[in-house]
């Protein structure tokens, strides 16, 4: 289990992002609590990339806060690790790229290798963890990158469509995965666009619309009824994407 202090509840203040000319994310305040699963959803190019990387600490904002737990003694990015739609992998073996991540993160070298052991066993890479990471199928590489993260006991797990182009099995191994780094005490913020997987992971949704979050209740509330037309849209699949038009970005759909 997660041991404490705890860097939760993650508090998102008034946060504006942009790039090229655009402000992308708008003026979003959230707060992220211990041991649940947020999904955030939402239409391609809705910003909620930007938003996992604005709270991972990978973009910098405009104006706003991320601001973790106030306990001095805690270090966030020591406690956080974030899991990509197509995972980068060293050119070297399963355990290598695990082994990395922890030297990276100053695991003293006699304590590693229980640890990658453990995880290699945990998400089942036992018969390819001495091979080269670059030609492990898809599934295996996200697997892989799972395992890279999880190692680290992460806090906070944040994943970018963490199962885009798997198929159903490896899809369905994942999302076990999921589930039990969850039951560890890991908070996941994740997005996704597979509603039923949605449905199958999460304890509370953010829908995202043009850069704003429109949504954020519990994935019941929001499964069986969404207080926002848009987020109902969207569950309807009336709202599959959008597209900007330069004098008209803002006209309502
Ligand atoms: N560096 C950048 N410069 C300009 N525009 C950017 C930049 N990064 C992202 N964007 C734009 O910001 C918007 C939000 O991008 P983001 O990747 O967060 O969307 P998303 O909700 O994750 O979409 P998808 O579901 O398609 O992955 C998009 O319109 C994207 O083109």
């Amino acid at each position: 289990m997660i041991k404490y202090p705890s860097i939760l509840p993650l508090k998102i203040e008034s946060l504006n992002y942009e790039a090229g000319g655009k402000q992308l994310i708008k003026n979003i305040s959230c707060e992220f609590n211990q041991g649940k699963r947020y999904l955030l959803l939402g239409p391609n190019g809705a910003g909620k990339t930007l938003l996992l990387r604005l709270c991972h600490g990978l973009l910098k904002p405009k104006s706003g806060k991320v601001m973790w737990s106030l306990d001095k003694d805690v270090k966030p990015k020591h406690h956080q690790a974030m899991v990509t739609q197509r995972p980068v992998m060293l050119r070297r073996s399963a355990y290598a790229n695990i082994d990395y991540a922890l030297s990276v993160r100053g695991v003293d070298k006699a304590q590693r290798p229980d640890m990658i052991n453990a995880v290699i066993q945990r998400t089942g890479l036992t018969r390819v963890a001495h091979k080269l990471a670059t030609v492990l199928s898809l599934g295996e590489q996200q697997r892989l990158a799972i395992a890279r993260a999880w190692v680290l006991k992460p806090q906070v797990l944040f994943m970018d469509e963490p199962t885009a182009s798997l198929d159903p099995p490896a899809t369905h191994s994942i999302e076990e995965l999921i589930h039990e780094i969850s039951a560890e005490g890991t908070t996941v913020i994740m997005t996704c666009h597979d509603l039923g997987q949605a449905k199958r992971l999460a304890t509370d949704v953010l829908f995202m619309f043009r850069g704003r979050i429109k949504e954020m209740s519990s994935a019941d509330a929001f499964f069986t009824g969404p207080q926002n037309d848009l987020a109902q849209a969207f569950l309807d699949g009336q709202l599959i994407w959008w597209k900007r038009r330069p004098d008209k970005d803002d006209v309502q759909i």
